[in-house]
């Protein structure tokens, strides 16, 4: 059988739904991330529906596993074919390079077989025999051991470098080490009731890690709003702002909204201005309409509203005019980062991610923080926060703010720097800046 490029996604209502092995739809992931760079959220979102919970899990087993080790499975196979092979041939050399880094030589055999038994049907007999050729190769090169930690941990060697003269070599290869592992899901609980079995408590009050096979009950409970999935990690801004009840707050980077209905769940009763930039034109809208779930969500005593407007762009009378407050008792800055302390779940940053971002990313966090604390009553409390490791993005952006007149109303009280070498979940910085009253 014959498979295109979309093999294993969705190709429209019309289309026949055939049931395809976990393996097999992750071929077509790879495929399409290989040959068009492709965001990884975007292409497990097309995932086939008609795929079991199981070979979802499979397929999304097998793809993170690819993209998180995709520098040392290209270097693997690497000058050993005369002619590049097709890019679905490349997935599936690759797929089989990550079973052999997970399951060691012990599994060779078993992976190599399975491998070109797949790629008799997913690509054709002829490049099966390449596979099989191929493929042992790979297994020998994978099993000698990298000679720096850029190749061992799969990670672009400018990161690595930048990382080593911050960090140091030692805490480096713990971070590393952490994003290479498979992220465990956390949801946040919100309602009075039990909570089921499958939740494991953590030692993050009101966090809980989804024991695995449970997706559908996670499903479930997510529409319910029972839950919501995210990392511990991201209580650290929301118990410095402390949101209490009654109070004005702007969430002024709120898409797609976790912390809008953390904030909300804390007050239970208030307002929330839920604020995010318009949709480019040619780009998803899929953050925007996640936030208006996420605010539906939102505790009845709670009054949210949403706007689409660049914050930097905006004055008083933008809000006037909507009817909204022109300052507010709370503003939480959640600013757009590198996403350096969130690698183990964003898997494909470390390849999009440049020298250079750093530096653009600090620029424009320190103009959204402008306008952000041109909102803050007097009296009032703003929260800058990032989920970002990298002291340009955080301890700087602080600095060069209270280096400036607008920072001269604000008193630095308090910060918090999660690693996840130290705190056990991603990276963030938050710093709450309290307005002279
Ligand atoms: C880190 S995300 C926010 C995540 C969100 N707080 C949550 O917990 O779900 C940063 C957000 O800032 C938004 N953003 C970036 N620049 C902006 C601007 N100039 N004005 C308004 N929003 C902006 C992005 O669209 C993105 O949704």
């Amino acid at each position: 059988m014959m498979h295109d490029v979309k093999q294993g996604l969705e190709k429209g209502p019309e289309a026949a739904k055939p049931a395809f092995s976990g393996w097999v739809a992750a071929t077509g992931l790879v495929e399409r991330w290989l040959a068009r760079a492709e965001r990884v959220d975007t292409l497990l979102e097309g995932l086939a529906t008609n795929l079991s919970g199981q070979e979802r899990a499979r397929a999304q087993h097998l793809f993170y596993g690819v993209v998180r080790w995709a520098s040392r499975l290209e270097a693997a196979q690497a000058g050993l074919m005369a002619h590049p092979p097709r890019t679905k041939v490349k997935a599936v050399l690759m797929i089989a390079g990550f079973e052999l880094l997970e399951g060691g030589p012990a599994l060779t055999a078993k992976v190599i077989h399975h491998a070109v038994e797949q790629a008799k049907s997913v690509a054709s007999p002829k490049e099966a025999r390449l596979v099989n050729a191929v493929a042992r190769k790979i297994a020998d090169r994978l099993v000698a051991a990298p000679t720096d930690l850029a190749t061992e941990f799969a990670h672009p060697e400018w990161l690595v470098a930048r990382w080593t003269r911050q960090l140091g070599a030692e805490t480096t290869r713990k971070l590393l080490a952490w994003n290479q592992q498979p992220a465990p899901v956390y949801a946040r609980w919100r309602i009075e009731a039990p909570v089921p079995a499958f939740l494991a408590p953590t030692k993050w009050a009101g966090f809980y890690e989804v024991k695995a096979g449970h997706w559908e009950d996670i499903r479930r409970l997510a529409n319910e709003g029972a839950i919501y999935l995210q990392d511990p990690s991201t209580r650290l801004c929301i118990d410095l702002l402390a949101p209490q009840a009654g109070e004005v707050i702007l969430d002024a980077c709120a898409a797609p909204g976790g912390k809008s209905l953390f904030m909300a769940d804390t007050m239970k009763t208030g307002k929330i201005v839920a604020l995010d930039e318009p949709v480019a034109p040619g780009k998803s809208d899929i953050r925007l309409v996640r936030l208006k779930e996420n605010l539906a969500r939102a505790p009845a005593g709670v009054e949210v509203a949403l706007i689409q407007a660049d914050l930097t762009k905006v004055n008083t009378v933008f809000y006037r005019n909507l009817n909204l407050p022109e300052s507010y008792d709370a503003v939480l800055l959640d600013a757009p980062c590198s996403n350096t302390g969130v690698m183990r779940h964003r898997i494909d940053v470390k390849w999009r991610l440049q020298d250079g971002d750093f530096a653009r990313h600090g620029q424009t966090q320190l103009e959204l923080l402008h306008a952000a604390a041109r909102l803050v009553h007097p009296g009032g409390r703003l929260v800058y926060s990032t989920c970002s490791i990298d002291a340009d993005e955080n301890e700087s952006v602080i600095k060069a703010f209270f280096d400036s007149r607008a920072g001269g109303p604000f008193k630095l009280e308090k910060q918090v720097l999660a690693t996840p070498w130290a705190d056990g979940h991603d990276g963030a910085g938050a710093f709450l800046l309290v307005k002279n009253g």
